[in-house]
């Protein structure tokens, strides 16, 4: 069953056009990645799903829902874990965590703060100042603040990048462990073990377009010559160049 899908979404940014018409679907508690160059149009697509940012055209739907006419049940639903840390530097983890929860409206806010550091294990975290978190632990309050609604779909916007290998697998098992509740997840991400460990498919997106999307281990195949094993970063490199020659 689908949990999202976008069709034929355009955006422009002045006269320059990011995304050309891009569709992608995800099913539910399938973890999907985005992967693609530099200014392929990654965050601008994670936004436009997210309910953030506008599209031109094309159509949206999240949980049988469009995020623009249904925004209230969308906003509970869906859930960004941005790039930047954009926590409130000068607060608690936990008091930026039942601020959040009490702008989102979350019942009993206290308790379901409670039941979130302790579902990741955070409890010790909870007086820390934001401004003295590494930033491992801040990507982690991030993911776990995105978690407070409860919401079906979850948008990862470049989890682990800037963090050292430590930090990183530990990011990776947070993200199986929302896996393991059932959560949509949708990564963008320029590491290719990344989406080789976390994803069931990976969208291609280069130029705001899409190029393929498949399993890993179809577009390895797509690309593989005879018995030949590649890996998804060979495959990346193959559909990207494919059409710098066209
Ligand atoms: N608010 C904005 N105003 C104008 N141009 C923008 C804006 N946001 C993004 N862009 C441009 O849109 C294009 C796509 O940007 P986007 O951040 O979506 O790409 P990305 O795939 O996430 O890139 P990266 O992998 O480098 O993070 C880029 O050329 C970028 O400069």
């Amino acid at each position: 069953m689908v949990s999202f899908s976008i069709e034929n979404i355009r955006k422009k940014y002045g006269q320059k056009e990011v995304l050309k018409g891009v569709s992608i679907f995800a099913n539910h508690g399938e973890v999907i990645g985005l992967i693609g160059t530099n200014g392929a149009g990654k965050t601008t697509l994670i936004k436009i799903i997210a309910g953030l940012s506008k599209a031109d055209a094309g159509t949206i739907n999240i949980l049988k829902s469009c995020p623009i006419k249904n925004r209230t049940l969308v906003r509970q639903q869906i859930a960004l874990v941005p790039q930047e840390n954009n926590l409130e530097r000068e607060c608690s983890v936990f008091e930026v965590l039942y601020l959040y929860a009490r702008l989102f409206g979350v019942v009993e806010a206290k308790k379901r703060v409670r039941e979130i550091l302790h579902e990741f294990t955070m409890q010790d975290w909870q007086t820390k100042k934001v401004e003295h978190l590494s930033g491992g632990m801040a990507r982690k309050v991030l993911i776990a603040r995105a978690m407070l609604t409860n919401p079906k779909i979850i948008l990862l916007d470049e989890p682990s990048v800037g963090l050292d290998p430590d930090v990183r697998q530990e990011i990776w098992q947070m993200i199986l462990q929302l896996r393991s509740l059932g959560k949509t997840i949708l990564i963008t991400t320029h590491y290719m073990d990344e989406a080789e460990f976390l994803c069931d498919r990976v969208a291609l997106l280069k130029e705001g377009r899409l190029l393929y999307m498949d399993t890993v281990e179809g577009l390895k195949e797509h690309v593989q010559v005879a018995t030949e094993k590649i890996s998804l970063e060979t495959a990346f490199l193959h559909f990207v160049r494919e059409k710098e020659k066209l």
